[in-house]
């Protein structure tokens, strides 16, 4: 069974709903990175997204930006994201993965063994916001083929694409809770509550919702309707605000617990 299923079944035996941290591989670089993942999996994170930095991020806002033009000084890209991946799990990170990347890295990297590459490192997801549906056929296939969840977004202004987003949707359906870019909110898109009733109504798959959510109170209001939340810019930015003690050993245990401590308070 892929991770992803497992995983909101065993929530769903709890009655609990998934932390789903995004963050930017890389950022600041490869062993923080690492080392990160495994404090989000002490911190209770249930399913992780690893983000693929990329030069022209058009969904994301100025801190998720950011921290893309960090991890690229150091040249990250697909091939070292899957060797994060794989040293987490040598970490004994047992959580799990999707891949979280814009399309043309993925041409780049050749579709067939990106997918070859995702089963190899244990990925069990993968998300490319800029691929519309519309155009995904070869890509959905392959998923298919190597088993790896092909989880689509939708959107509230998705309307009458939301029934065939999740016919084919697989793993989980990613509401995305406003429109705009990826970034910190107070408030989500007005309607909210509707919009992902409609999505729950349209797929017997978990629904997991994202964009804006930084607060505990913002998590449990979200897990009251539905099975996961995801949390990208506000753990960024915790990483961002501690990277002078994570750039030195010295004081790299403190900057990590930082980290840890902030994910941890937004499940309590
Ligand atoms: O950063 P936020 O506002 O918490 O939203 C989650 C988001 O980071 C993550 O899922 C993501 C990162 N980049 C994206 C681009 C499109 C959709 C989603 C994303």
């Amino acid at each position: 069974m892929n991770l992803i299923d497992q995983k909101f079944l065993e929530l769903k035996e709890q009655n609990k709903t998934a932390l789903i941290p995004f963050l930017t591989m890389g950022d600041p670089d490869v062993e923080t990175s690492v080392e990160i993942i495994k404090e989000l999996q002490a911190a209770g994170a249930d399913i992780i997204e690893l983000g693929v930095p990329y030069s022209d991020p058009l969904a994301d806002g100025p801190v998720i930006q950011r921290a893309s033009l960090r991890a690229l000084q150091h040249n990250i890209n697909i091939h070292s994201c899957l060797e994060i991946a794989s040293k987490a799990r040598q970490e004994e990170v047992s959580l799990p993965f999707i891949l979280f990347t814009y399309y043309n890295p993925v041409l780049q990297f050749g579709l067939e063994s990106f997918f070859e590459k995702l089963r190899e490192n244990e990925i069990s997801g993968v998300i490319i916001p800029d691929l519309p549906i519309e155009e995904d056929e070869q890509v959905r296939q392959l998923s298919e083929r190597y088993g790896i969840h092909l989880v689509p977004l939708v959107a509230p202004t998705s309307n009458d694409r939301i029934t065939k987003i999740s016919k084919k949707a697989a793993g989980f359906v990613y509401c995305v809770s406003s429109l705009g870019v990826t970034g910190v909110r107070s408030s989500f898109y007005d309607g909210i509550d509707d919009f992902i009733s409609l999505v729950k109504q349209s797929t017997d798959l978990p629904v997991a919702v994202g964009f804006g959510i930084s607060t505990n109170e913002q998590f449990n209001t979200f897990s009251k309707i539905c099975d996961g939340v995801v949390v990208g810019s506000a753990i960024v930015r915790k990483i961002e605000e501690q990277l002078p003690l994570l750039q030195s050993q010295d004081t790299k245990a403190k900057g990590l617990l930082q980290i840890r401590e902030f994910v941890a308070q937004l499940k309590e």
